[in-house]
Formats: C-alpha cells, sequence, structure tokens
C-alpha cells in the first residue's frame, strides 16, 4: 500500500508542483544559478545533463551526475561523523550543530531535506522539533542567516492585505501562527518564537506529506515583555512592549483578514500563544475560519488517547475511567484544554450528562489546588475548582505534595512547564496511589522544562508507573532484563492528522467532532500487546502512517457534521459516498513524498 501511496504522491507531486509552469519544454521559470539557489528546485550535483543543458546549467556544477541515493548516502555519512566528532560535548553544542547541519541543507536542498527528515524522523525530530527548537529559539537572533516564512509586525497594521502577496507561492496549504508570547516553557520569546512555527511545520511535510511548497509560517511580532531580548542588541524583533487589548486583537483580525482574502481554505494552527489570547483567539475565529489551537485542542486529544490507554494498562475496562483520579498541574491553555475535553469524554461515557462529570479531577496552579475559595479565581479555570465540601482534608492552596498524598491519584499529569516540579517527595507519595499501576505524565518542554525526568519517575515512584514526557526521553534499564518505558505524550501525534482531515475535506470550520474523532483514532490505535507493556502511543517512525489514520478519521467527521466542502477536484459529494478505505487511500494519495521530479518535458 505504501510503494501505491509513494507512486500516487508522485504522480500528484508533479502536477502540483508544475501546475502553474509556463507552456513550453521546461517546467521551470528560472534558469541557471538562479535554480541552483532555489531550494525547492535545487538537486544540487543531482541534475541530469539533459536539465543541465536546457536549464543553463552547464558548467555551473561538476561534470559528474550523482544519484539521490548517494547523495543521501553522503548527506548521512557527514551528519553521523558530526555525531561522532561532537561526542562528550555539551549536549547543547551537539544539538545546534546538529540543527546547523540540518538547517544548512534546508536552505539548500529542500527535497533531500524533507527526504532525511522522513527517513530518520525518530533522530530528526528531537533537533528540529522539541527540545533542541527551543534552544534554536532562544538563540534565535545570533544563529539567523536566512529567513524563512513571513513576518507581520505591528508596525506593519494597515499594509498586511497587500503584504500577504509578498509571499511567492501561489497557493498555501498550512499555516503556523505564533505570536511568541509563550514559546514552549520557555516563556515569551518575542520575535524568536518563529521557530516553534518553522518546525511544526517541518513535522507536518514528514507526517502529514503536506507540500512544502504549500507551507507558511507565521511570526506575529507585537513587541515581548522579555527584558533580557528588549536589552539585546542582536534581538530582531521590535523592541517594544507587546501590545494589549483591542490594539493586539486589531493585529490578528487584519492578518487572519489578509489570509483568508488570499488563500481562503488554507488551515491556520494557533501555537504558543500566552493563555489570555489562545482562548481568546479560539473563541473569535474558530467558526468563521478553519483554524485551531494546537496547544489547547492537540493536546488535550494526545492527552485524552493517553489517558484511556492508562486505563487499559492498568487491565481495567475503559468505562473504568469514570472512576480515574486525576491530578492536573497547570491551570494553563494546555492543562484546561486537557480537563475540558476529559469531561466532555466523561460525560459522553455517561450517557451525555455533564452531572457530576469530573468530579475526580484536581487542579493545581502556581498557587496550588483551585477551589471556588480563591480570590480572583480565573473564569477558564473556575468550572475545575474544587467546592469547600467535596475535599475534605484539603485546604485552597494545598500544595502540590499534600494533594498527592491525599487524593492518591491515579493519575497525576504536569502542564506547568516548571522543571522537576514533580519532586522526589511528589514522586514518593504517588507510590500510595490507589492504582497499582499509577501514570506520570510529565508533558512539558522543552526537556528541563519536564515536571520530573524518565529515570526519577521509575526510580521514586516504582517501576510499575506508566510513564510519558512532551520531549523525548531513553527508555529506563530497571535491571534484570526490564525495562521501563518511556512514551512521548506530544501534540506531534495528532496536529498534523487535524490539519490533513481539515484540508483534504476542505473543511469550512474544525468543530468538536472532528477533534475527537482524531483522539479516539490515537487511542484505539495501540494494540493490547502494546498496553501491556505500558506503550500509549506510537513510535515516531510510524508518525506518518498514525497521521494518515488520524487525517481519515478527521475527514469522516467533517463529512458526518457537513462541514466538508471538498478539496480539489473531489467535491464533497464524492466525499459523502467514500469508503473507509477510500478515504484511506485519498488521504495517502494524497500525501507529498519527496523525490526529485523531471524539470523539463521530454523532447
Ligand atoms: N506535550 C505537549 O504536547 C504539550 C502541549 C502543550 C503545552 N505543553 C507544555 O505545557 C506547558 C504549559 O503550557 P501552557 O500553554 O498551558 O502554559 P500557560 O502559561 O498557559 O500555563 C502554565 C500553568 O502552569 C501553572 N504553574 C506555573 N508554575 C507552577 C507551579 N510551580 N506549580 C503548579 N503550577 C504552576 C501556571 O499557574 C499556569 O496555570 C509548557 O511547558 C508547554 O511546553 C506541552
Ligand atoms: O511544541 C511542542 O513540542 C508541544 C507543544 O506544542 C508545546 O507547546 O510544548
Ligand atoms: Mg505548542
Amino acid at each position: 500500500m505504501w510503494k501505491l501511496a509513494r507512486v500516487a504522491a508522485t504522480r500528484l507531486t508533479r502536477s502540483r508542483r508544475f501546475s502553474t509552469a509556463i507552456p513550453g519544454p521546461c517546467m521551470v521559470h528560472k534558469r541557471g544559478a538562479d535554480i541552483l539557489h532555489d531550494p525547492w528546485f535545487n538537486k544540487d550535483t543531482g541534475f541530469p545533463l539533459t536539465e543541465r543543458d536546457r536549464l543553463g546549467l552547464r558548467g555551473l556544477l561538476p561534470p559528474r551526475v550523482i544519484s539521490f541515493e548517494q547523495q543521501y548516502a553522503r548527506f548521512m555519512e557527514s551528519y553521523r561523523s558530526l555525531e561522532k566528532n561532537t561526542q562528550g560535548q555539551p549536549n547543547s553544542v551537539v544539538s545546534l550543530a546538529k540543527w546547523r547541519i540540518l538547517n544548512r541543507l534546508h536552505d539548500r536542498n529542500e527535497t533531500l531535506y524533507y527526504r532525511a527528515l522522513i527517513d530518520n524522523i525518530k533522530d530528526f525530530a528531537p533537533i528540529i522539533y522539541t527540545p533542541t527548537v527551543g534552544l534554536v529559539c532562544q538563540n534565535y537572533s545570533g544563529l539567523f542567516r536566512r529567513p524563512r516564512g513571513m513576518y507581520f509586525s505591528a508596525k506593519d497594521k494597515g499594509e498586511m492585505m497587500s503584504m500577504i502577496y509578498n509571499w511567492p507561492a501561489h497557493q498555501v496549504d498550512m499555516i503556523v501562527l505564533t505570536d511568541g508570547s509563550r514559546i514552549l516553557g520557555l516563556g515569551d520569546l518575542g520575535v524568536q518564537g518563529i521557530g516553534i512555527p518553522i518546525g511544526k511545520l517541518d513535522m507536518y511535510v514528514a507526517a502529514a506529506g503536506i507540500n512544502p511548497q504549500r507551507i507558511l509560517p507565521v511570526m506575529l511580532d507585537v513587541g515581548t515583555n522579555n527584558q533580557k531580548l528588549l536589552e539585546d542588541r542582536l534581538y530582531l524583533g521590535l523592541r517594544q512592549p507587546r501590545l494589549e487589548g483591542e490594539e493586539y486583537l486589531e493585529i490578528v483580525d487584519e492578518f487572519m483578514e489578509a489570509v483568508h482574502a488570499r488563500w481562503p481554505k488554507a488551515i491556520v494552527q494557533f501555537e504558543d500563544f500566552q493563555m489570555k489570547w489562545a482562548f481568546e483567539t479560539l473563541e473569535r475565529y474558530r467558526k468563521r475560519f478553519c483554524m485551531f489551537n494546537d496547544d489547547i485542542q492537540g493536546t488535550a486529544g494526545v492527552a485524552l488517547a493517553g489517558l484511556l490507554g492508562t486505563v487499559r494498562a492498568q487491565g481495567r475496562p475503559l468505562t473504568d475511567f469514570v472512576n480515574q483520579k486525576i491530578v492536573v498541574v497547570g491551570a494553563g491553555s494546555a492543562g484546561l484544554g486537557v480537563l475540558s475535553m476529559a469531561v466532555k469524554a466523561l460525560s459522553r461515557m455517561a450517557g451525555n450528562s455533564e452531572a457530576g462529570a469530573g468530579k475526580q479531577f484536581f487542579l493545581v496552579d502556581k498557587d496550588g489546588l483551585v477551589t471556588k475559595e480563591r480570590n480572583n479565581l480565573d473564569p477558564a479555570a473556575a468550572p475545575f475548582a474544587k467546592a469547600p465540601g467535596e475535599i475534605v482534608g484539603l485546604r485552597e492552596g494545598a500544595t502540590l505534595h499534600e494533594v498527592v498524598k491525599k487524593v492518591r491519584p491515579h493519575v497525576l499529569l504536569g502542564l506547568s512547564g516548571v522543571g522537576g516540579i514533580f519532586n522526589e517527595e511528589v514522586l514518593k507519595a504517588m507510590r500510595e496511589s490507589d492504582s497499582t499501576k499509577p501514570a506520570i505524565f510529565a508533558m512539558s518542554n522543552p526537556t528541563l522544562n519536564a515536571e520530573c525526568t524518565a529515570a526519577d519517575a521509575f526510580k521514586h515512584a516504582g517501576e510499575n508507573i506508566v510513564f510519558a514526557s512532551g520531549s523525548p526521553f531513553e527508555n529506563i534499564d530497571l535491571g534484570n532484563g526490564k525495562v521501563g518505558y518511556v512514551n512521548q505524550a506530544n501534540n506531534m501525534y495528532l496536529f498534523p492528522g487535524i490539519g490533513l482531515g481539515a484540508l483534504l475535506s476542505g473543511a469550512r470550520s474544525i468543530s468538536d467532532g472532528m477533534l475527537q474523532a482524531a483522539a479516539e483514532c490515537l487511542a484505539t490505535y495501540i494494540t493490547e500487546e502494546e498496553i501491556e507493556k505500558g506503550i500509549l502511543y506510537p513510535s515516531v517512525d510510524s508518525i506518518r502512517h498514525i497521521t494518515a489514520e488520524v487525517g481519515a478519521a478527521v475527514l469522516q467527521a467533517a463529512v458526518a457534521e457537513e462541514l466538508a466542502e471538498g478539496h480539489g477536484e473531489v467535491g464533497p459529494k464524492e466525499l459523502q459516498h467514500m469508503s473507509k478505505e477510500e478515504i484511506t487511500e485519498y488521504i495517502t494519495a494524497n500525501m507529498w513524498f519527496p523525490i526529485y521530479s523531471p524539470l523539463v518535458h521530454e523532447k
């Protein structure tokens, strides 16, 4: 099936890549050095002689033609020798060196870059995505060599409708947008946050097969409140405090209108916005545009899949989810997103009755246990705040340790951004959990911001736990041939499929039903044998396959809710009549796969 999909994707790649080319013998409107400097068309030493002749490349390259496979092997060899040569150096130095070598290839030859990324996703995801992408963002102004994506700043007010036409591609399918205000757990990084949309879109290409010519990373630079950056002479963003209130919303509104005017079917993923704007923009745009917030909605689905997997791992029926005591640490966009999706899942299980759903969920933030007695209780957290009588022996603001000791939760889930907050005392308290197989989710990114390390979790909470982290850790050797399995609970398992399904259905908007379908698909992907070993999520190696499945589930849900308007030549009626198998085939056939396509017609 994969082979077939690749053939189909190749056909599609060709037709898409060159459908707008000028008629005539060449499928590219550039010549000579301009082609070599365009990473999309560049094949480096891989240009065949006919193309060198007809595209004015003769003499601009060494004479020997090197095959794609040889180029790939050469790149991998230099990557592996870099790994060898940097052994023993500090982690950050090695990671940045790896990022540089990949970034240089990205800048030069996209086809080769994406092939290397797809074929080595397990090794490369930690470089182009979390955790290294965090380090890249922190150092972005110093690392900057060439721009990637678009930058709209507060100074561009009134200009965005014309600016959007500066983007050279005719079609854009997928946009990831940030304002840099909450980059992973690293806080406000201003314009330097652009690394996140770039990394997320690389995952879109690798996992969802979105055509890289049709992706657009976007930074909305509305200033920064990061004093260190404001004082940094190399800082590349606006040196002003963040816009607030209406002034802020006017910028986002203008951007959304501009995008919609040029590419009405483009999907916009909001990423790493501070909580107040994450929720407000989601409510503001989700009915009007095809958009979603990954930190709220993508994370919720991934966490829910993991929570349901935990119930299975504990050897209990799924209906037992209603009895799971879950302590969520972090009442931000991610933590509250998880809780609200989990409550919806519970009420569905209870026959759509909201009554009592979520009673066994406990929310802890920087001020401790969240209760209704809190002064200035955030309205977004209010539905999950405990009423006084509900928590005998626990007061408003109780510490995490007190909560874990008293509640004896089945699951401890962190989305706080605070590294090490699941300390020895807290982890040891998890040994008293009411479950013999408690779960610990340290979901904050990047690695240093994880609530605990995998090693500490198995050491202090016991070997029988289920463990997941947002950034990758190695499995833990527990001795005697036993392995402590480390899951990566990261929204990367869902956002590419959500975007892909929304795109190929031509959805008007992204509904709760579509997101629920995505989460359910991920939850049922893992087999019983895997679950027994504590495996809750697929390996990153199979991310392209799981993404196709999630995409199909999202598309089906869009069709069922009559939100699907069709994509390209496939209309809504055709989508409606597709079987499950046909949908999966349609999805996989539309996934781009990197190969060199001919740039000239055969004579
Ligand atoms: N694994 C994933 O897929 C995934 C997805 C989204 C977010 N995240 C991570 O989750 C973290 C939070 O993201 P967010 O968007 O919710 O951020 P946010 O800023 O909106 O929320 C952070 C929350 O943590 C709470 N907090 C801070 N210090 C605390 C402490 N000492 N004890 C308890 N709670 C504390 C805050 O009160 C706040 O409620 C980030 O590190 C992010 O990288 C991971
Ligand atoms: O970017 C990630 O790795 C996950 C998530 O979106 C986050 O903000 O931490
Ligand atoms: Mg994020």
